[in-house]
């Protein structure tokens, strides 16, 4: 096809739907950040950088061309975070589990007597929530904990009501950070969760919810988050909050979640 001086053909639509895909989700993974900023400046700079050149300003373009080379550097340290959770996206919206052609053929390796112990964690969260006493427990699904596990204390032991009481009791030398349950099992409590520095979460919110909105964003687990100030009950996966949960609706989602 012909477009003027231009020569258009069916791989060149194809070339800029996918740089318009890409630089979409580059904009959704940063919006909010402050990395957004940071993006829009270096873009700008490159903007400049390429009139410059095209104006054949050399000292300029000079400078600019150094500053680029040292930028691509700069952005990749910058952005870790963002280029890690758009590699994560990637790698999950092309997995069996998300993909719901493969997923008729699948069964997933979470059973439904894996989850048998969620009424413990559930009726636990309630008493938590009564009581005003923070927690934060973390629910592997597929992706690995183990490195946030190994941040933790071990602890393998059977998932009960009473002992989630007793890790997140305020006087325990356990009840900081998050406990982290694997396979059915309380793997581990004191974990340490990566914290969440999307600028859409309210700031009403303080660490303890950032930490569950980082862990949902860096892994498929299912976070629950009982604030010690608000006596609320919340489920946190894939970036995204359900506040004020009812126990009933707790258990619901999580099964759903875990099963599915
Ligand atoms: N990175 C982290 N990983 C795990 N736990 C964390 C992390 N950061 C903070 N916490 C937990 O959150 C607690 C602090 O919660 P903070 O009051 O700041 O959060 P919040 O979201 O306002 O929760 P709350 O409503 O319970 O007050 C810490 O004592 C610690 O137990």
């Amino acid at each position: 096809m012909h477009i003027g001086f231009l020569n258009i053909d069916f791989i060149d639509v194809v070339d800029v739907m996918l740089v318009a895909f890409l630089l979409y989700q580059i904009y959704r993974l940063i919006q909010g950040s402050i990395a957004n900023k940071i993006f829009f400046g270096f873009i700008i700079v490159y903007v400049v950088y390429l009139l410059a050149t095209a104006f054949g300003m050399e000292l300029l373009s000079a400078i600019l061309g150094q500053f680029m080379n040292v930028g691509v550097l700069a952005l990749l340290i910058i952005f870790q975070q963002e280029i890690r959770r758009f590699l994560l996206m990637l790698g999950r919206s092309t997995s069996v589990q998300e993909n719901a052609i493969l997923k008729r053929f699948y069964t997933p390796k979470i059973s439904k007597d894996k989850v048998s112990n969620l009424q413990a964690i559930v009726e636990a969260t309630r008493t938590m929530a009564a009581t005003h006493t923070g927690a934060l427990i973390v629910i592997e699904k597929e992706d690995d904990l183990k490195k946030f596990i190994e941040s933790g204390d071990e602890i393998d032991s059977q998932v009960s009501k009473r002992l989630l009481l007793t890790i997140f009791h305020k006087n325990s030398p356990l009840h900081d950070g998050a406990v982290i349950i694997k396979n059915s099992r309380l793997a581990a409590a004191r974990c340490m969760l990566p914290i969440s520095e999307s600028g859409t979460i309210s700031p009403t919110l303080g660490f303890r919810h950032r930490a569950a909105f980082g862990m949902s964003e860096q892994t498929d687990a299912a976070v629950i988050v009982v604030s010690e100030e608000k006596g609320e009950v919340s489920f946190v996966s894939h970036g995204g909050i359900f506040r004020n949960m009812s126990t009933k609706d707790l258990e619901a989602k999580l099964s759903e979640y875990l099963l599915n």
